[in-house]
């Protein structure tokens, strides 16, 4: 059996979460180095010092108490901060118990911080308390509960990727046009349904026209199918809840028992079925508020919200902003409380992200301030292409390491969309900058890992089909379509699951005596590793044994193609993290009897784990000792994070704003909140480039200036290059721009960087050429013709360029 190597672990993460006052409160004895001097027990935190380095709203805050509290504030004003140092202050001052308190966050990683965060402030003791994502949190009251609702309690959660398979073979049964009912538009009108707690049947109930009556057969037929793989989708798993919550009034009394205490950060994001979540917990009577009610009763549990309206940016997923200018509505005795002071970045960077959200309507203005001083100005770069805005990031980057004002862990590129991180890693592979982009093909998205984790998920839960079909032939086993189809057909005529079927193959008519072999072989195998997985074996001893019995890694040893290698590398850290999952400490069972923290780190909890990571949960670790990476991100993951350092790449109308946006004034009110997001997440330093030309589908399209960018006041700005400052080429290849809107700065400067309309050469590949800056070129494609053609070019060292001929510097020779 192959053995694999476990990766070092990395240190604490440069998150907006990172409070430096705590650690100050426990002084270096306690920090570890000297192990026999160390307390074993921190020693117990006082009042002020929880309170220390807040100022007074915050502390408000943190020791409100009784009725609903909400604290709306812009970005960096410590809202995070705040419901951190609420948890420790109930837990220290207020004696609630940790397993009271249920803390919701919108990443795992986030979430993990946070616990680690209060553990610093009031010691291990806090580690039974629930921080987690509102999936996480439902995941665990599901696993307990979910029995009533006819499902097995070790459910599989299917995320994007096994969501679409579905939805493809429930489309197909149907017989739907995929022209005209896309699998993905299905898909996502259910998800919509489920967001706002529409179950099927509603759904179908509602649909008044063809359109909505075939989409709704195809959201029961999904359902359905689902239930039957005793499987639910990342919508189900809260929208199931709320329905749970709501049907068994003993169930609602447990966890309403439970959880004297919920906090809700980034409170703007959460959609409908997630405020219904909220609401089912906290209890709706407000009258319960009154001081003499009865002991016995439970009361309402504490409810905290923290949120920011300009930083919705998730309305496409369900989010509903209402949430959070509601909130006074929705529970009338509630609290507000608002924060100004922004302890994260120079007034310069706030300047420029107030400009921008200034713009959009109905929003209530608010008065964000530092008292940071100025700081530097707000570097602007128009760049030639894409390329170049890249190499302008990397040579900043490295003018900021060798002048030790940063270090790359400092860093953070963000752009709109996950296809504009490739050339930065071109460039940064090539001038050798540490990087690491999150997000974009994820590992857990990768071919061999889905295949493993689908292997561990079909030994878990047998009736799950969509695994079990995943891996049924994979590696090749002899088991073809044709012995599929007949079993398949035997579990429908019976009515067993595919699973089942596959236990006696034999009497599957028409099935061939060798498929018959191969699939016992297959069986015995699943058996076999089953009985370790029933017996609470460890994750990662199971996945090796998976690996190894299934064939899958000799399989790709035996392989010539050089990606198997990478693939092995792959599946070797995926035994890492496993291996890692089951050595965590298990917190202390509690005598709590609601208390659901897993006894074991076995594989069911395993894949629980893996199966709601986020791409937001890969952030790199920056480890205070090294250097750190460069982190690159779209905007939509960089949300509650905080860098140094931040370069908003990509600042072109129809890039960012997004091209879809364009036309429509809720969807730019989104990009701007997008916008707003992005910009304040730099601490000290901010930069803000586009490209005059960057290629689109293998042409080049060039783009106006982003509106963003024209709205950044003119006194932050320091232009380190503009479009008037062009190189030669770019100012004869750029094209007539269609007329911008009122004559801004830099409408003005593209418009000066216009070129004269020329002749355009007829070329053809083989050509010797002239260029007016690269000099001598071989033509080395065309596409297109007359004044569309492009042509690829090969200047040697210069390399090869594509440029529209049109504007092109360009000779025949
Ligand atoms: N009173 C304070 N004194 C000093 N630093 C503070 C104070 N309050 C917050 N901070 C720091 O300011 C930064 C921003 O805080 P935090 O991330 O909690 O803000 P936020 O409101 O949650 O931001 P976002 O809206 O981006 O999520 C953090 O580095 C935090 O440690
Ligand atoms: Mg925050």
């Amino acid at each position: 059996m192959t053995s694999f190597p476990i990766p070092a672990r990395s240190d604490s993460a440069r998150q907006s979460l990172t409070d430096p006052d705590a650690d100050a409160l426990f002084p270096a004895s306690d920090a570890g180095s000297d192990l026999e001097e160390r307390p074993r027990r921190r020693p117990r935190v006082t009042a002020d010092q929880l309170l220390e380095g807040l100022n007074e709203p915050q502390r408000e805050a943190v020791v409100h108490e009784g009725a609903p509290l909400l604290v709306v504030a812009g970005a960096g004003s410590g809202k995070t901060r705040v419901l951190t140092r609420r948890i420790a202050w109930l837990i220290s001052e207020r004696k609630a118990h940790p397993g009271s308190i249920l803390a919701i966050t919108f990443t795992n990683k986030a979430a993990a911080e946070m616990r680690a965060r209060v553990e610093d402030l009031v010691g291990g003791r806090a580690k039974i308390m629930w921080v987690s994502t509102f999936h996480s949190a439902c995941v665990r009251i599901l696993r307990k509960e979910v029995e009533r609702f006819g499902y097995k309690s070790g459910f599989s959660i299917y995320d994007a990727a096994d969501q679409k398979r579905l939805m493809a073979l429930v489309c197909k049964d149907l017989e739907l046009d995929p022209k005209r009912y896309p699998p993905n538009a299905v898909l996502h009108w259910v998800s919509n349904h489920k967001n706002d707690l529409v179950d099927h049947e509603s759904a179908a109930a509602r649909a008044d026209n063809d359109l909505e009556r075939t989409y709704a057969e195809a959201y029961s037929l999904y359902q359905q199918r689902l239930k039957s793989a005793n499987a639910m989708d990342f919508d189900d798993l809260i929208m199931t809840t709320v329905h749970l919550l709501q049907a068994f009034p003993d169930v609602r009394e447990t966890y309403r028992r439970r959880f004297r205490h919920v906090l809700v950060d980034e409170y703007q994001d959460t959609n409908h079925a997630q405020y219904a979540l909220v609401r089912e917990l906290c209890a709706e009577d407000p009258s319960a508020y009154d001081a003499g009610s009865d002991p016995d009763a439970v009361g309402p549990a504490e409810l905290m919200v923290v949120g920011d309206a300009d930083q919705s940016i998730y309305a496409f997923r369900g989010a509903n902003i209402r949430n959070i200018l509601d909130f006074e509505e929705d529970f009338p005795q509630s609290r507000t409380i608002l924060l100004e002071q922004n302890y994260r970045s120079t007034q310069n960077i706030l300047s420029a992200a107030n400009a921008v959200i200034s713009r959009n309507q109905g929003r209530k203005p608010k008065n964000l301030w530092s008292d940071q001083g100025r700081g530097e100005p707000i570097v602007g770069y128009v760049a030639d292409d894409e390329h170049d805005e890249a190499r302008f990031v990397a040579k900043e980057i490295d003018t900021l390491t060798d002048a030790k004002a940063a270090r790359p862990g400092d860093v953070a590129v963000f752009y709109r969309t996950n296809a504009q991180s490739r050339v930065f890693e071109e460039v940064f592979i090539r001038t050798g900058m540490p990087y690491k982009v999150v997000g974009g093909v994820r590992f857990y998205e990768r071919k061999e890992v889905r295949d493993a984790i689908a292997y561990l998920r079909m030994l878990a839960n047998t009736d799950d089909e969509i695994s079990l079909r995943r891996v049924v032939n994979e590696p090749k086993r002899g088991i073809g379509d044709r012995a599929i189809a007949c079993v398949e057909a035997m579990a429908r005529r019976d009515g067993t699951t595919f699973f089942e079927a596959l236990q006696h193959a034999e009497d599957a008519p028409g099935i061939a005596t060798r498929s018959v072999t191969c699939i016992a072989g297959f069986v015995a195998m699943v058996e076999e590793l089953q009985s370790m997985v029933d017996a609470g074996e460890r994750a990662d001893v199971v996945l090796e044994a998976t690996l190894a019995r299934s064939g899958y890694l000799a399989a790709l040893e035996e392989s010539e193609d050089p990606q198997d290698e990478t693939r092995l590398d792959n599946l070797a850290e995926l035994v890492a993290v496993a291996r890692e999952f089951a050595d965590e400490p298990v917190p202390p069972p509690s005598d709590d009897p609601a208390d659901l923290t897993p006894a074991r780190p076995g594989v069911p909890e395993f894949l629980e784990r893996v199966s709601l990571v986020a791409d937001s949960d890969q952030i790199p670790d920056q480890d205070d000792e090294s250097l750190g990476v460069v982190t690159l991100m779209t905007l939509h993951t960089a949300k509650g994070l905080e860098f140094p350092v931040v370069f908003l790449t990509g600042l072109e109308d129809g890039v960012f704003p997004h091209q879809r946006s364009l036309g429509d004034r809720t969807e730019l009110e989104e990009e701007r909140r997008l916008a707003y997001v992005g910009l304040t997440r730099a601490e000290q330093r901010l930069y803000v480039s586009r490209a005059l030309v960057r290629s689109a589908w293998g042409a080049p399209a060039h783009n106006p200036a982003s509106r963003f960018l024209d709205e950044l006041p003119d006194e932050v700005m320091d232009w380190r290059r503009t479009a008037a400052e062009q190189s030669s080429w770019n100012r004869s290849v750029m094209p007539q721009l269609p007329t911008r809107r009122f004559g801004s700065a830099s409408a003005k400067a593209d418009a000066e960087a216009r070129g004269q309309k020329r002749e355009v050469p007829s070329l053809s590949p083989g050509d010797r050429v002239t260029h007016d800056s690269f000099g001598m070129g071989t033509v080395v494609a065309v596409e297109g013709a007359a004044d569309k053609a492009v042509a690829s070019i090969d200047f040697g060292s210069d390399g090869v360029k594509r440029l529209l001929l049109r504007y092109a510097p360009v000779e025949k020779l």
